[in-house]
């Protein structure tokens, strides 16, 4: 069974008749121009919009209600309280959501040295990204969705968030889909490919068996794609 599926759904002017489905498949990219739908899609697959027309599932299940609790969803905009220190922001999402592991993010926070009594308006823009993607990634829900969380960030802090997504998702039992457009960096991390452009998917892809059996990269199936 899929672990997302659209079927014809439109929103706004946004997304048209937009039909695709997504393999339970580890690490997710969801690559994109501005504007070309992607926070839009995300926050449908997560239930917190409603599509005008269509359907959405995740495992079978028509997204709404249900699903939101079974979605980890990391938005685009920061989105800690700036006056929480970290310890307080760990508490915080431990007591919104029965799913959070506590010791998994402390032992985060420890090895990216981020200081538990700190008030989140001090740390740095790369350490207030690390914290998010902690609280994210120190979900046990089945899907994880992380909107642009390596946009505007020095180099090492992005590897260093490429690398806990990678080392620190369940991936048996956790899919986690990141939408960027540091296509080049995310490559060598991906499982499978989604490409959109102005709100139509262009090309979803397995990663390895682009490789393998085509012998192309994430860039050249883009490239492709544009012909
Ligand atoms: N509720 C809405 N009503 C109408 N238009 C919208 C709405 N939400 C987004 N848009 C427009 O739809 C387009 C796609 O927006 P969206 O944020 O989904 O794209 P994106 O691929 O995530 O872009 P970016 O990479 O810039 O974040 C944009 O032109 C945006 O202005």
């Amino acid at each position: 069974m899929s672990l997302i599926t659209f079927e014809q759904v439109r929103y706004k002017k946004v997304l048209h008749d937009l039909s695709f489905s997504v393999p339970h498949a580890g690490i997710i990219g969801l690559i994109g121009a501005n504007g070309s739908g992607k926070s839009t899609l995300l926050h449908l697959a997560a239930g917190l919009i409603r599509p005008a027309q269509g359907r959405i599932c995740m495992n079978g299940e028509p997204v709404g209600r249900q699903t939101r609790e079974k979605v980890a969803f990391s938005p685009e905009r920061e989105w800690l309280y700036p006056f929480f220190s970290v310890r307080q922001s760990l508490q915080l999402a431990a007591q919104l959501h029965p799913d959070f592991q506590p010791e998994k993010a402390e032992a985060l926070t420890s090895r990216f040295k981020l200081e538990a009594d700190k008030e989140v308006r001090h740390l740095s823009k790369g350490n207030r990204a690390r914290l998010q993607a902690i609280l994210t990634l120190s979900r046990s829900a089945p899907l994880l969705i992380m909107d642009e969380p390596l946009s505007g960030l020095d180099p090492v802090t992005r590897e260093h968030l490429l690398d806990m997504m990678a080392e620190h998702t369940e991936l048996e039992k956790q899919s986690i889909i990141v939408s960027t457009h540091e296509v080049a960096e995310i490559e060598l991390y991906l499982d499978h490919l989604l490409f959109m452009q102005d709100g139509r998917m262009l090309v979803t892809a397995n990663v390895e068996d682009l490789r393998e059996t085509k012998g192309m990269s994430v860039l050249d199936v883009m490239r492709e794609a544009l012909l």
